[in-house]
């Protein structure tokens, strides 16, 4: 964790879940969220139909809701997508933006990613960009030299005074019980210190489990963690965010 800046852990629900199991799992999250000054925040991500159901339990509980993505403009004809006013609107403080899962399976580029992190920004609503790279990246030892790239071409120009939040998560990593050695999260972490603005909070994602998240969470420069899988269960996520917590 990194001095002065509070940690934040983050739900990514995916696509998962009914109505009623997204209420019960907001419901166990809000009402044991650890609320103490120097406990971390916690966000998590559901599904756009659950957004008002989540929002609406989760009100008073001191836990933020954020999105899984938005798009780059604030109306207008889009057939099946979502702007961040709307975003807003409903309730998100946060929305993902890059998530590999819409790099790869939505070929999002890196502009793609910027332009809508502007446009949450202009919306009110903290973007955190996602970066990582393949297996066939890290293998040709091109690890550092994509994320650069993708964190540089990403950040849009206002990205310093949105507070922002910038999520490593290679994609082997995801969904896969491996996660890269601590030297490499250090390495790249120390990296994104060094090209995001003074004050982002870095998150790493990718396989984190209440088991390893003590470990993660203590190396330098990781101010939280970004879960998948293993926060669409509310005593595995709040044991991860109780790791981000004093001891
Ligand atoms: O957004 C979350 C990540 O893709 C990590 O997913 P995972 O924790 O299931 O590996």
């Amino acid at each position: 964790m990194t001095p002065g800046i509070r940690p934040l852990i983050a739900g990514n629900w995916k696509m998962n879940g009914t109505i009623r199991e997204a209420i019960a799992l907001a419901e166990s999250i809000g009402a044991n969220a650890p609320r103490g000054e120097a406990d971390p925040d916690l966000v998590v991500f559901p599904p756009f139909p659950h957004l008002h159901a989540v929002g609406s339990t989760l009100m008073g509980h001191g836990v933020a809701m954020g999105a899984q993505d938005c798009h780059a403009e604030p109306k207008g004809a889009h057939t099946g997508d979502v702007s961040a006013p709307m975003l807003r609107d409903i309730g998100c403080a946060y929305v993902l933006v890059g998530h590999s899962e819409r790099r790869l399976n939505h070929h999002e580029s890196d502009a793609d990613v910027r332009d809508k992190a502007a446009a949450a920004i202009m919306a009110g609503v903290v973007p955190v960009i996602c970066v990582g790279e393949t297996m066939a990246q890290k293998a040709a030892g091109q690890s550092e030299s994509v994320i650069q790239r993708q964190l540089q071409n990403s950040m849009p120009d206002r990205f310093s005074t949105a507070r922002g939040v910038v999520a490593y998560e290679p994609d082997w990593a995801i969904g896969t019980g491996r996660t890269p050695s601590e030297e490499d999260i250090t390495t790249i972490h120390a990296l994104l210190r060094r090209l995001a603005p003074a004050g982002t909070r870095l998150l790493y994602g990718g396989s984190v489990k209440a088991g390893n998240a003590p470990v993660i969470l203590a190396l330098p420069n990781v101010d939280g963690v970004l879960v998948g899988g293993a926060s669409l269960a509310a005593a595995e996520f709040l044991a991860i965010a109780a790791a981000a917590s004093p001891a």
